[in-house]
């Protein structure tokens, strides 16, 4: 063999051991795949094209000039998931724990930079010891090279991260600046400070699992917006994410190709129950709307009196919100307002039209929602559904109450077509509260007060729990049957997709944060 070719094999076949056998085995022990495998599983077979494969860092403290390993820790480089062009990073834990020097974050950086420019999505895969100990700054500088690039792509093109291993300290701020955090359950956690310092400073005694694990995020904190099995899953859920997004900002996601096919959905007829006040799964209600098997579910575990996720109608991709009656009876509350409100903001940036389907008792009452800001954080949803200009669709399926009802996608802050099942009670309350404030004297004073108030509830759900007043306004469009919604939506979608809104020029607004 021609020896300068040799020289090329021998370097490429060193990268591709990373920090070998021995290093390869413990990360298998562990049931996690090495960076190499995932990008393996993530994209399509032979189209992975490596970049920076024989970079190597610059360091020479601590003796870590004969440390080198080509790549640095970092797999770098471009694909196809499905026939689409992304970009792809993958820590290596068997290289110095994946732990991030001043050329690994380059090597990072270069692709976001390629990605940003091409207009294609990034995926990070995350699996870390943290800044490079022996670099110090350096290190530290790379991440906010980083963290820069996240803000510059952020609302250009899709950003996906997945957390594979650990991640901790101040590396937990890429991720979170991403549009969409999945985490493998029990070999990833992400946390600020470790058990150590928080036993040191707070004296909590709190494992790695407890304090940042996949379950702890996807429920507790909801800087999980998905969690995965195991390694294969996770790859397998990022493909299945990605096939919802457009490539960047300037286009539309991809249409998959429909049949008109059972758009009259019998199943919707008697999902709503006789009583009011009895809860049902509005899981039911999306899926007797959307194409089958369709609901790819954001925030699954995380505040959930709202359900936010993606979904194919008719072939398109949209994003769906839906207050969630088995929980909290669907209110408004901090996570739920915070979580449909990012995800307001997601599909708006990225062209996905949102169906807002509600069904929503107010703003949920206590010192806890009022101490912890639900003024603040009900305003977010309220602030990113007003300016959102995404085709916006709303179908209220049974109670659209005070505050909430305007919140919820209502005509008033820009909706583009309202639908409301003759079950919608619209209305500042329900007629059991209202009756008893505006007609307190007539019940205290009458001899049985509580047929008065039943007699009076009556009165106030006659005039006031249907959609029609609201219709006759024309802040409902149409009350519809349940069985049509399917067929509505796709006309309507259909009908929107040209919509335009010209924006005041500003710099940005100044949504409460
Ligand atoms: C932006 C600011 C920050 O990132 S502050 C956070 C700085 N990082 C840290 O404090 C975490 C330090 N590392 C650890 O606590 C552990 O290594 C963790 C990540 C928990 C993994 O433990 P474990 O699975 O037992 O692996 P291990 O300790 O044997 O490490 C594997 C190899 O990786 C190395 N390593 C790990 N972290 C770093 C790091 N930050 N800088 C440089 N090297 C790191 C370890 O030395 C070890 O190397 P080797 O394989 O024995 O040669």
């Amino acid at each position: 063999m021609d020896p300068r070719l040799k020289k090329l094999e021998e370097r490429e076949a060193l990268a591709h051991r990373g920090g070998g056998k021995r290093r390869i085995d413990k990360q298998h022990a562990k049931k996690k795949l090495t960076a190499r495998e995932r990008i393996d599983y993530l994209l399509d077979e032979g189209s992975f094209e490596e970049m920076g494969v024989l970079v190597t860092h610059r360091s020479t403290d601590f003796g870590m000039e004969k440390k080198q390993y080509f790549g640095d820790g970092v797999v770098t480089g471009y694909g196809t998931i499905n026939g689409r062009l992304v970009y792809v990073y993958a820590q290596d834990f068997t290289v110095f724990g994946g732990a991030l020097s001043e050329t690994h974050a380059e090597k990072i950086c270069k692709v976001m930079d390629l990605a940003v420019k091409v207009g294609a999505p990034i995926i990070g895969l995350n699996d870390s010891g943290g800044a490079r100990i022996q670099e110090g700054v350096r290190s530290l500088g790379g991440y906010a090279d980083i963290f820069y690039r996240n803000v510059q792509a952020s609302g250009v093109i899709p950003q996906l991260s997945a957390i594979m291993g650990p991640c901790a300290g101040g590396a937990v701020y890429s991720p979170a600046m991403t549009d969409f955090t999945l985490m493998v359950e029990e070999t990833s956690y992400m946390f600020v400070t470790g058990p150590n310092v928080v036993k040191t400073v707070t004296n909590e005694e709190v494992t790695s699992e407890e304090l940042g694990g996949a379950n702890t995020h996807a429920s507790k904190s909801g800087v999980a917006h998905c969690t995965s099995a195991n390694d294969v899953e996770c790859m397998e859920d990022l493909k299945k994410l990605l096939g919802y997004l457009p490539q960047n900002n300037k286009e539309v996601s991809e249409k998959l190709p429909y049949e008109l096919k059972d758009e009259v959905r019998e199943v919707l007829k008697d999902i709503i129950p006789e009583n009011p006040n009895k809860p049902y799964d509005m899981h039911g209600v999306i899926k007797g709307i959307i194409d089958e098997d369709s609901f790819f579910e954001i925030h699954k575990d995380f505040a959930e009196n709202m359900i936010v996720g993606f979904a194919r109608l008719g072939g398109r991709s949209i994003g769906i919100i839906a207050n969630q009656p088995m929980f909290l009876a669907g209110v408004l509350g901090v996570k739920s307002s915070i979580k449909a409100a990012r995800f307001t903001r997601f599909c708006d940036a990225f062209n996905i039209p949102l169906l807002v389907l509600v069904d929503v008792p107010g703003f949920l009452p206590g010192t806890d929602q009022e101490w912890n800001g639900i003024i603040v954080h009900g305003a977010k949803l309220l602030y990113a559904l007003s300016e959102a200009t995404v085709p916006r669709v709303t179908v209220i399926t049974r109670k659209a109450y005070g505050g909430a009802y305007d919140v919820m996608n209502s005509k008033h802050i820009g909706a583009d077509f309202n639908y409301a099942w003759p079950t919608a009670e619209i209305a500042v309350m329900g007629a059991k509260g209202a009756s008893e404030i505006i007609f307190k004297r007539e019940i205290t004073e009458a001899d049985d007060p509580t047929a008065k108030l039943a007699e009076k509830e009556a009165e106030y759900a006659e005039k006031f729990a249907h959609p029609y007043r609201a219709a006759r306004r024309g802040f409902i469009d149409e009350v519809i049957r349940p069985e049509n919604t399917r067929r509505k939506l796709i006309k309507t979608f259909s009908m929107l997709e040209g919509k335009e809104v010209v924006k005041p020029d500003r710099k940005h607004g100044n949504i409460p944060l």
